[in-house]
């Protein structure tokens, strides 16, 4: 058996285009494009990147696209006294500090500072909290993406059995709170989970977000599950100079001997999370200025 691909990269460049068309209508209604700030502390050179795609990709979809570089010893409360800043300005719809911080920093004093009604990565403990307790409210934007992911391939969620792997505030724990509203039976496994081979074995969905590459093997996946993998691993430079291969959290030759679908990194998960933060900073507009939207185009 072969499994078939989840092409993250076509799904996200969809997406994109479909939030592209709601933010002119959102312009035409409110007068003013979406805006999206995005704060990077120091040089890091992923965080680098990343930045740089959510700028490309803000603008792309027509909406104000806000950076601010700081540099790498920049004290914690002129951090803090900027998200004040941003929180106070109303061209702004979405905060977004890029992780991770330098050890200086404390991330919690950060993200819980943003306003959680810009709180466009879902990370604030009230957006948490609102997940957990089925409120409205801001969803991280990777779990959400992956979510997207399994329903297009697999319709209504209910009933089936799904093992989370890994228990971050940022992907396992959100990921576990979706699976959950949509009825499916959850096992949120983490380092301690024994047999971690069986549990994954039960799994009609399996999402990875270990930060260990190529840690689930193929033989420990059920015929037919889907997988989704989070995780993006580089592999060491097979010559000095050059970039190592990206691999996931998953074996994917092995999976794809046994899965019914499978993400590949890189064109996976990856490409969703900026995707869903454009479109979590449209509803957030759209909320913000009272401008009903199309949910369903979401
Ligand atoms: N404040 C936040 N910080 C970080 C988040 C986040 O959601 N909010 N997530 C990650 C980084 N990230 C976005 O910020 C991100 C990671 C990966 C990708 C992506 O498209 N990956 C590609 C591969 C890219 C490569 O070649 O290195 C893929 O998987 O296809 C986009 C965004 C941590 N920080």
């Amino acid at each position: 058996m072969t499994a078939s691909i989840i092409d993250g990269k076509a799904f996200a460049a969809a997406l994109r285009e479909r939030i592209a068309t709601q933010v002119a209508s959102f312009h035409e209604a409110a007068g003013r494009a979406p805006g999206l700030a995005v704060v990077l502390v120091g040089e890091d050179p992923a965080s680098a990147v990343y930045v740089r795609s959510k700028h490309k990709a803000t603008v792309a979809a027509g909406m104000g696209s806000f950076e601010h570089k700081l540099s790498a010893d920049v004290s914690q409360d002129e951090l803090l006294a900027l998200i004040d800043t941003l929180n106070a300005d109303d061209r702004i719809d979405g905060i977004l500090v890029q992780l991770p911080l330098p050890d200086h920093i404390d991330e919690r004093a950060v993200t819980t500072r943003i306003d959680p009604d810009k709180d466009v990565d879902g990370f604030h403990p009230v957006n948490a909290g609102r997940l957990a307790t089925g409120l409205y409210g801001f969803v991280p934007c990777t779990p959400l993406g992956c979510l997207m992911l399994l329903k297009d391939q697999l319709g209504d969620l209910a009933g089936l059995d799904a093992v989370v792997i890994g228990r971050s505030n940022i992907v396992g724990k959100p990921m576990a709170a979706l699976l959950t509203k949509e009825s499916c039976t959850v096992t949120l496994a983490h380092s301690k989970t024994k047999d971690l081979s069986s549990v994954v074995r039960r799994a009609d969905i399996v999402v990875a977000a270990v930060g260990r590459a190529e840690m689930i093997k193929g033989d420990w996946i059920k015929p037919g599950a889907t997988v989704i993998d989070v995780g993006i691993n580089r592999e060491a430079a097979p010559v000095e100079g050059s970039n190592g291969r990206l691999v996931g959290d998953v074996d994917f030759a092995g999976a794809m001997q046994v899965a019914g679908a499978v993400t590949p990194v890189p064109g996976g998960v990856g490409p969703m999370t900026i995707a869903v933060l454009l479109r979590n900073t449209l509803v957030s507009a759209h909320r913000r200025a009272r401008v009903p939207y199309d949910k369903d185009a979401l």
